[in-house]
C-alpha cells in the first residue's frame, strides 16, 4: 500500500522553566513512522507521553514554546509530495481542511459557540472550494444527509447539541472536503459508550467511503481495537512499538505494550490486573537509556546506559527493547 504521510527521525521540543532552570521538555524524540492510504494508525500512550505534542507537529501546528528541533514530515496529497518544514506558513495554511483535517476532543473548539453551525461551515471549507454558496451548501446538505444527520442542526447553535451530535457536527464539518487525511485527537474520549460507539462506528464507515488516512491518538486501547488498522505505542515521547492491531493485542512484545494489553478487563476473569511500578518520567529530566527502564520488569543493565533502536523485528512489526531485540543491536 502507498504512503500518504512520512514521519522521519522527528524530535519536537518543548522550552519551559523549571525551578529557576532554562530545560527542554522533549515531547516527540525522534519518532519515524508513516502511515499508508486509506489506514487507520493509531497511537496510544498514557498521559503526558507526547501524544498530542506528536499531532500538532505532524499538522504543523507549533507555536512557542514548542519547536521542531529536527527530522521532516512529508505529505502525498494530490499526486505530489509536500515537506511541512520546508514550506511557508500559507503553504502550510492550504493544506488544511482540503488534504488534511482534524477532529478534536473539545468540538467547541472548532464549532464557533456564539454562531449557528451553518457559519463554520462557511468559515472553515468555503474560502477552499470554488463554488457559489448555494452550490456550496447543497453539497453540505448531500454530505450531512450520507452521515445521516438532520440538516436542521446548521441552524442550531453549538450549545443546543449533545455532545455526541456536536461532535458528528465536527466530524461532518472536517471531512466535507474529503481530505486525503484526517488526525483525530481523542475524538470520542468526553463521551459516554454509547454514543461513543456511534460516533467510532461514523468515523469508521467515513474512512471506508472516502478512502481517508486517519491517524487517531486515544490512550484508550477498547477504542483502538475497534478503529486501528496499526498502533505506534508511544512512551515518555518515543515509539517504543509498532504493530497491526492483531497481533499487538495477541502476542505484545514491548513490556509496556504487554502491560497497557494485560491491563485491560477480560468478561469472567475475576483476577486483579497488574499495575505497573512508578510513575512516567518527567520529560525535562528524562532517565538515561531506555526510558521505561526504571519501571521495567525485564530491564537489564544496559537499559539504563543504551537507548534501544526501533527494530523491525517481523513483517510490519517494530519495537524498541532490549530483552525483545537481544543487545547487540
Ligand atoms: N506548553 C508546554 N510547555 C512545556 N511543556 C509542555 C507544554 N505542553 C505540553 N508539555 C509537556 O510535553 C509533554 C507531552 O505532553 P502532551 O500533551 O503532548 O502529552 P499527551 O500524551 O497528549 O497527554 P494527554 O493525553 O494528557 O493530553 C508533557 O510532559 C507535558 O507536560
Amino acid at each position: 500500500m502507498e504512503n500518504l504521510v512520512e514521519i522521519d527521525n522527528l524530535k519536537a521540543y518543548y522550552r519551559a522553566f523549571l525551578y529557576g532552570v532554562d530545560r527542554e521538555v522533549r515531547a516527540v524524540d525522534d519518532i519515524s513512522l508513516t502511515i499508508r492510504r486509506g489506514e487507520v494508525y493509531g497511537v496510544a500512550g498514557e498521559s503526558s507521553s507526547g501524544k498530542t505534542t506528536l499531532i500538532k507537529t505532524i499538522a504543523g501546528a507549533i507555536r512557542p514554546p514548542l519547536r521542531v528541533v529536527s527530522g521532516s514530515v512529508k505529505f502525498h496529497f494530490g499526486g505530489g509530495t509536500q515537506d511541512l518544514y520546508a514550506m511557508t506558513p500559507e503553504e502550510r495554511m492550504a493544506l488544511r481542511w482540503k488534504h488534511l483535517s482534524y477532529i478534536m476532543q473539545g468540538s467547541m473548539n472548532v464549532l464557533n459557540p456564539v454562531r449557528r453551525i451553518r457559519h463554520s461551515f462557511t468559515d472553515f471549507a468555503f474560502r477552499h472550494v470554488k463554488l457559489s454558496k448555494p452550490v456550496f451548501f447543497e453539497k453540505v446538505a448531500a454530505h450531512l444527509e450520507r452521515l445521516k444527520l438532520d440538516l436542521q442542526l446548521l441552524d442550531a447553535y453549538p450549545h443546543e447539541l449533545s455532545g455526541g451530535m456536536r461532535q458528528r457536527m465536527t466530524i461532518a464539518l472536517a471531512t466535507i472536503l474529503t481530505p486525503e487525511f484526517i488526525i483525530a485527537d481523542e475524538p470520542t474520549t468526553a463521551l459516554d459508550v454509547i454514543v461513543q460507539r456511534d460516533v467510532l462506528s461514523m468515523i469508521r464507515d467515513i474512512q471506508r467511503e472516502m478512502g481517508s488516512s486517519f491517524l487517531f491518538v486515544t490512550h484508550d486501547m477498547g477504542v483502538h481495537a475497534t478503529v486501528s488498522d496499526r498502533i505506534g505505542i508511544v512512551y515518555a515521547g518515543r515509539l517504543v512499538e509498532e504493530a497491526p492491531t492483531a497481533k499487538l493485542f495477541s502476542a505484545p512484545l514491548h513490556p509496556y505494550t504487554q502491560h497497557l494489553v494485560g491491563s485491560l478487563p477480560k468478561i469472567g476473569d475475576p483476577t486483579t490486573r497488574p499495575s505497573l511500578e512508578g510513575r512516567p518520567p518527567n520529560l525535562a529530566m528524562p532517565p538515561e537509556g531506555c526510558r521505561f527502564h526504571p519501571r521495567c520488569p525485564k530491564r537489564m543493565e544496559i537499559c539504563s546506559q543504551k537507548v534501544p533502536p526501533l527494530v523491525t523485528v517481523a513483517p510490519e512489526r517494530r519495537v524498541a527493547c532490549f530483552a525483545v531485540t537481544g543487545d547487540q543491536v
